[in-house]
């Protein structure tokens, strides 16, 4: 488990001699066993701060700290994995064995197979445990790039709209799946999304980034499950699209 400290954060990238500022300045505290959700317009930043986080770039300023529960600093890096909006598997291996993947290192193979067979059952993808990708739904298959990543037994999940190529039912189910793994798990997550109703539905914050900053952290003090029809579900919306659209 780690919390982030993310300090003045800043990324630019030079295209023709042009600078780009994709981050200019983020600052952040992300409690350990949190859950938060990243809203804002196309291009302000979002994917460019979990790519960040994960490690697969480099910031051009600033820094990012993983603390752990006793606010420690977690030397190197943390143990950070990524899930994205297409699942990512390797076609030419089953559900199963694309969960372990993560866990190929692991030399006591009975742990592996109990750890994996813990996140099929989770996952409602047990039956499925053969089949290969190709012969799965693009919602299972997406259960099983978050289950391989839950195997991997991280201390921060990043989640870069996971749901967004999803059928509305499969994502609404899938949302209420993430609440009871959250719930059950208590890991740091990180979500990125479009979608205002579910950056509400699954974050305790909501952080509204906008021109490569925070514009807003917006709190959501509601138990879970939450009922998106209910009175203070939907002021707290209505005050993020007012923040994400300019109109404060
Ligand atoms: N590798 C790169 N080289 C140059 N510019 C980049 C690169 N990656 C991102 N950018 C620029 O940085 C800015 C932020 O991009 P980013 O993908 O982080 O935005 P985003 O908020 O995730 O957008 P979207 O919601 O559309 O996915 C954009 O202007 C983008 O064009």
């Amino acid at each position: 488990m780690a919390g982030v400290k993310i300090d003045q954060l800043a990324r630019y990238y030079t295209i023709n001699g042009q600078e780009i500022k994709a981050l200019k300045d983020i600052s952040l505290n992300i409690p350990d066993g949190s859950f938060i959700t990243l809203v804002g317009k196309s291009g302000c930043g979002k994917t460019t701060l979990l790519r960040l986080l994960c490690g697969l770039e480099q910031p051009s300023r600033g820094q990012i700290t993983f603390l752990d529960q006793n606010q420690q600093v977690i030397p190197g890096k943390g143990r950070v994995s990524i899930v994205f909006q297409e699942p990512r598997l390797m076609p030419w291996l089953t559900v199963e064995q694309n969960m372990a993947f993560p866990l190929f290192k692991e030399k006591d193979r009975e742990r592996v197979k109990q750890t994996v067979a813990h996140f099929l059952e989770l996952l409602g993808l047990k039956k499925f445990k053969d089949a290969y990708p190709s012969q799965i739904s693009g919602g299972m298959a997406q259960r099983v790039a978050l289950g391989r990543t839950l195997c991997y037994d991280p201390d921060v999940i990043l989640m870069d709209e996971p749901l967004g190529a999803l059928d509305a039912f499969t994502r609404k189910k899938l949302q209420n799946e993430l609440v009871d793994i959250f719930q059950l798990q208590k890991k740091t997550i990180i979500f990125v999304t479009h979608d205002v109703d579910e950056a509400v539905f699954l974050g305790q914050r909501v952080v509204i980034l906008d021109g490569g900053r925070v514009l807003e952290e917006v709190e959501v003090p509601l138990d879970y499950p939450r009922n998106p029809l209910g009175q203070e579900f939907f002021r707290i919306r209505e005050r993020i699209y007012a923040l994400v659209m300019g109109e404060r």
